[in-house]
């Protein structure tokens, strides 16, 4: 079916090959960002096709809009109590799976949804299929309390941890800071490379201001690949083939 506000096809390819995952009565994360958008819209053509029954949560006010505005039932995550399966896009995926998430700034409830969900799936174009994770800026989301002091233990565990990067910056939206959902700020890291992303993920999970960053380790299981001819490719961890 056409669907005007739908205009990639290799993200529409993924997320089309995602709807078969869901099955009727599931438990159902939903993600956000463009990818994760076309994935609602196409679940929504689905479940009204079909007429069956889901309970849906999203991982942002943005995604509740959508997905409500085009009638699936979202609830809170507290609602539902555990996932079945979570389907989200990615900024980056590595061989193993391991993914840099947070473009869209909804990491945090991203990674919660995920982590309370039997499985988790990303989907994405090819463009998103890195060797080592690093390229996409790392987004780290902090309080607002005291913020320029957790910039500053930032960089120094980036240095202590001899990574190459420029200025960790503050994202901005319209010349103010951005406000995640939560009402934190967002670091931007500009790293050239993540060669150990554990050992990043632990030195930016013990500093005090941080609340989560975009390191989604070890999390997804599955990546759907659209590409444009509308096929796809599937990719899974090479310890689970
Ligand atoms: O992590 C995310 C939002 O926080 C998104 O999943 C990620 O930024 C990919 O977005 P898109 O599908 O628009 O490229």
């Amino acid at each position: 079916m056409t669907d005007p506000a739908i205009t990639d096809l290799s993200k529409d390819a993924a997320a089309r090959a995602a709807t078969l995952l869901v099955e009727p009565g599931m438990r159902l994360g939903l993600g956000t960002g463009s990818t994760a958008a076309i994935f609602v819209r196409r679940l929504a053509q689905r479940v009204q096709d079909e007429g069956f029954a889901l309970r849906c949560a999203a991982t942002s006010k943005a995604t509740t809009e959508l997905a409500t505005s085009l009638g699936l039932k979202v609830e809170e995550l507290d609602d539902i109590g555990w996932l079945d399966l979570t389907i989200d896009g990615a900024d980056e995926l590595d061989p193993d799976l391991n993914l840099i998430k947070g473009g869209g700034a909804a990491h945090l409830r991203e990674k919660i949804v995920a982590t309370a969900s039997d499985r988790m799936v990303v989907i994405a174009d090819q463009g998103k299929v890195v060797e080592q994770l690093g390229q996409f800026h790392l987004p780290v989301e902090v309080i607002p309390f005291g913020w320029q002091a957790t910039r500053t233990l930032v960089t120094r565990a980036l240095d202590r941890l001899d990574l190459t990067q420029r200025p960790v910056l503050q994202r901005m939206r319209d010349g103010k800071p951005l406000l995640t959902d939560e009402g934190n700020f967002i670091l931007d890291l500009a790293l050239e490379a993540i060669p150990d992303a554990y050992e990043l993920a632990d030195e930016l999970s013990s500093i005090a201001g941080v609340v989560e960053h975009g390191l989604f380790l070890n999390i997804c299981q599955l990546a759907i690949i659209g590409r444009p001819d509308g096929s796809v490719v599937e990719l899974r961890r090479e310890d689970m083939e």
